[in-house]
């Protein structure tokens, strides 16, 4: 974080002083892990990067990497939009602002490029109101603020909780609140992601969503997604049933053929595959050897081998 001449310390500015700025990282997420639908997920290492920094006037948009060309550079970018608004919520209106996004998380493809976005623009905010002395909230810590605005804007928290926290992450709502928790993946663990070429908009796949389901698919969901927070931080062997679930990905399929294929595919090999997300990307909770098994397997996906991102967003 960078200060400016005239930001006091403890003390009120009448607006946000030109020349300060802020670094933001962020992770891509992977939300449901099969059982786990609108509520588990998971932070992997491959990041956006933000700079904002308070200028004299107007609005610079620059993006490198994924979604050059194709995002709009105005009022209308996600990050920007979400900026814009937190700091007019709190009074406190930047005179301009430049922002430079260095982006690796592919958009649409359900690595939760839109959950990233959202997190960072909501941590920048937070840091230059915090850094020109903005009053904060009391209660809770600036992280647990940054969750909440994000869960918020988004809809849902299960991408945005891995965002900010880092690790495997629960969440749930109550009361109006976001809740989370976050575990430690068993170290075993390796993801893999392939990603296809197209993209698949969640709110698409949202819609082919059936409006109820059987109590019985209920209750199979149900004892995986517990079985699953065991696998995934306990007893990995335990994967490839864990992750089997009866809400989602089979409603899904007729939007991701083949996602859906290459899903079934690696399923009769025994490997723990879930869709990533609302797609049209896969998760593979491989273990060690089962990378070169997915690797093969999926010959001409994009294929990313990750580590677990364990610090969730970063500012400074
Ligand atoms: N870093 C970003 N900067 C600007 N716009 C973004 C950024 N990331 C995502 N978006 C916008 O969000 C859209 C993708 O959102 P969507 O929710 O459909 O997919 P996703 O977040 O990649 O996947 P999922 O929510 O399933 O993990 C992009 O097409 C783009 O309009
Ligand atoms: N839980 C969400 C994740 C995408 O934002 C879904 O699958 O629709």
């Amino acid at each position: 974080m960078t200060a400016a001449p005239g930001a006091r310390a403890g003390g009120a500015v009448a607006a946000l002083p030109v020349g300060l700025a802020v670094d933001v990282t962020v992770p891509a997420t992977s939300a449901n892990l099969g059982p786990g639908f609108d509520a588990f997920g998971l932070a992997l290492a491959l990041h956006d990067t933000l700079r904002v920094e308070v200028v004299p006037a107007g609005l610079e948009v620059l993006v490198e990497g994924e979604g050059a060309g194709t995002v709009p550079l105005d009022e209308r970018h996600l990050v920007a939009r979400t900026v814009l608004a937190e700091l007019a919520a709190a009074g406190m209106p930047a005179p301009g602002l430049k922002l430079l996004c260095r982006n690796d998380i592919p958009h649409g493809r359900g690595l939760g490029s839109s959950a990233a976005a959202v997190v960072s623009a909501v941590a920048a905010a937070q840091a230059l109101l915090a850094a020109a002395g903005f009053p904060q909230d009391a209660g809770g810590t600036a992280r647990d603020r940054v969750l909440a605005e994000a869960a918020r804007l988004e809809g849902h928290p299960d991408n945005a909780a891995p965002a900010v926290l880092g690790g495997f992450t629960l969440a749930w709502c109550t009361a109006g609140a976001v809740r989370a928790v976050r575990l430690d993946v068993h170290p075993d663990v390796r993801p893999v992601l392939l990603v296809p070429q197209e993209e698949l908009a969640t709110s698409r796949a949202r819609a082919l969503l059936p409006e109820t389901i059987p109590h019985t698919d209920a209750a199979f969901t149900a004892g995986r997604a517990g079985l699953l927070v065991h696998a995934l931080t306990a007893a990995p062997h335990l994967l490839a049933e864990a992750t089997e679930e009866r809400l989602h990905q089979a409603q899904r399929a007729p939007a991701m053929p083949a996602t859906a294929a290459l899903m079934a595919a690696l399923r009769e090999r025994g490997l723990p595959v879930v869709v990533s997300g609302a797609g049209p990307s896969l998760l593979v909770l491989a273990r060690g050897a089962e990378r070169a098994v997915v690797a093969e397997a999926a010959a001409g996906w994009r294929c990313l081998q990750l580590d677990v991102d364990t610090a969730g967003v970063q500012w400074g």
